[in-house]
């Protein structure tokens, strides 16, 4: 059997449509949401996803706002701009990329931002919020996830979910989502200090895996009806992904989240949403 593939794209263009509607309506209120983003250094794969999330918003009506720094830049002139866009009416919601290049301290960045303007959900506050159950910007790709699980009817309550990887963008914070009242989902978190990952993988329900090591998850390893997404990012030598999760899998799970394609597009959309939502409380409705 042929795993069903996982739509990110198509998702989160359904997400996009719904999202304009509202951009209208706060534009007709006289507030016009506008994306900040802060990309330092010159990474391909970071210029290529913070240029994605400008197209997208621009799509939508939202306006941009780009600042970029050297990868020499000091954590002084970082943080000057993350100060600059605290202060920025226009700017309703921002980010600042990552990784940041060695030697700037991302922590001491990121809790210089302003809370209500955390497009990514990574602020401390926000981070603090969502381990206490309250209302805050969720992080993008755990939020996408759950979004595209949804969508296709994979049944988050009461499944064995296996998430691999441990980064602040989601290994992270994607089990504080998926153990929410809401999602109820029972969650093993794996990492590079993981005994038998193979003997965790053969129990789960759902597999999300986010370790950046290619093909790391072997159809062998996945059980008969299982849903895995694949939310790794490693390049091979012309520069083309390679995903976490080998191609194989498609022939032995029930469903595929596939990268490209799957994960990465509910990752912007997702961060619409949060741009989306912080203006509407800026604006009181
Ligand atoms: N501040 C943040 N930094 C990073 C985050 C994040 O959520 N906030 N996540 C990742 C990268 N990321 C967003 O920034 C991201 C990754 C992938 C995609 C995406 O659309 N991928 C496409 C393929 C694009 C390609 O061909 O290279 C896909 O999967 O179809 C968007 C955003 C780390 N940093």
């Amino acid at each position: 059997m042929t795993a069903q593939i996982l739509d990110g794209k198509a998702t989160a263009a359904a997400i996009k449509a719904d999202l304009t509607t509202r951009v209208e309506a706060l534009k007709a209120r006289g507030c016009t949401p506008g994306l900040g983003t802060v990309l330092v250094g010159e990474d391909v794969g970071s210029q290529k996803y913070v240029a994605g999330k400008h197209r997208d918003s621009q799509q939508i009506g939202i306006n941009s706002i780009q600042r970029e720094l050297p990868a020499s830049a000091s954590q002084e002139a970082v943080e000057a701009v993350v100060r600059e866009l605290n202060e920025d009416p226009a700017c309703t919601g921002y980010l600042v990329q990552l990784p940041l290049p060695g030697g700037i301290d991302a922590n001491r960045v990121l809790g210089l931002m302003d809370p209500a303007k955390d497009a990514d959900g990574l602020h401390p506050t926000n981070l603090g919020r969502l381990v206490l159950g309250e209302e805050a910007p969720l992080p993008c790709t755990p939020a996408g996830v759950i979004r595209l699980l949804r969508q296709y009817g994979v049944q988050i309550a009461g499944a064995e979910v296996v998430v691999i990887g441990r980064g602040v963008t989601i290994g992270r914070p994607m089990p504080l989502l998926l153990t929410r009242r809401s999602e109820n989902a029972t969650v093993t978190q794996c990492h590079t200090g993981t005994r038998d990952l193979a003997a965790h993988l053969r129990r789960a329900d759902i597999v999300i895996a986010a370790a950046g090591v290619p093909h790391l998850v072997k159809p062998e390893d996945v059980k008969p009806g299982a849903a895995v997404l694949d939310v790794g990012v490693s390049r091979d030598e012309h520069g083309k992904i390679v995903g976490d999760v080998h191609p194989g899998v498609r022939e032995a799970a029930a469903w595929v989240a596939p990268n490209p394609g799957g994960v990465g597009p509910m990752t912007r959309a997702q961060l619409l949403v949060n741009v989306v939502e912080a203006a509407e409380r800026s604006a009181g409705s």
